[in-house]
């Protein structure tokens, strides 16, 4: 089955999870994309999303679904979102799209994060997938230098400025032992706005896309 087949079904088995009436969480990308569209097709009743960025909100627009700013309503009971790679442990790598700090914290905002991921995604480790960092502009280079010393191999984005107006960092070749504790450790590098490691905050369920079902784990 395709991989974008998977990707719909992975975000079809999180409609389970929209608590109706109340206002959700929405995150970024292709997987994320198909969930939005299914929220539009099967009239899911949400009383609105706070979404991850620019392109999710201009989607969720589309469908006439409002957007809402995460300052004026509170907690949200469920947040839905992507990975670029996803451990047993919840773990994820994100910000393959670029829209990891927003994700952060809409994701911190959220009682319950949903991870929908196709098969693909599923790693013993993290690590394959360069690490995305988001970075104050003025501080790329000295980041990178930081970044070197702990034995990455940072390659700059360029020409892409992410919704808050900075730069992406993909570490390549960094050896993930301790996800909590990496993230920490990078997030004290003056510059680093956040990185894309989510262990700190890791998801709570985590659907699996595979071509014979979808596989829910859980802590
Ligand atoms: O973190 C993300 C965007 O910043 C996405 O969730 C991640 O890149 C997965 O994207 P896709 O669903 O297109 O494979």
């Amino acid at each position: 089955m395709d991989q974008d087949r998977l990707k719909r079904m992975a975000a079809e088995a999180a409609l389970d999870y929209v608590p109706r009436g109340e206002v959700i969480g929405v995150g970024t990308g292709s997987t994320v994309n198909h969930f939005i569209d299914l929220l539009a097709e099967r009239r899911i009743d949400v009383a609105g999303a706070v979404s991850s960025s620019e392109a999710s909100t201009a989607r969720l627009r589309r469908h006439g679904i409002e957007v809402l700013d995460l300052n004026d309503v509170g907690d949200l009971p469920v947040y839905v979102d992507g990975a670029d790679e996803a451990t047993r442990h919840l773990h994820l790598t994100k910000g393959g799209g670029g829209a990891l700090t927003r994700e952060k914290i809409v994701a911190a905002a959220s009682r319950t994060f949903v991870c929908i991921v196709d098969e693909s995604k599923l790693a013993d480790r993290l690590g394959r997938f360069p690490l995305p960092v988001e970075v104050i502009p003025m501080a790329r280079s000295l980041v990178a230098r930081r970044l070197a010393a702990r034995g990455g191999r940072p390659v700059w984005r360029q020409g892409f400025v992410t919704d808050n107006g900075n730069v992406i960092l993909d570490v390549h070749d960094l050896e993930i032992l301790e996800p909590a504790r990496l993230e920490s450790e990078l997030n004290d590098i003056p510059g680093v706005v956040t990185n894309g490691l989510f262990a700190l905050r890791p998801a709570d369920v985590l659907l699996v896309a595979r071509a014979d079902g979808v596989q829910t784990l859980r802590l």
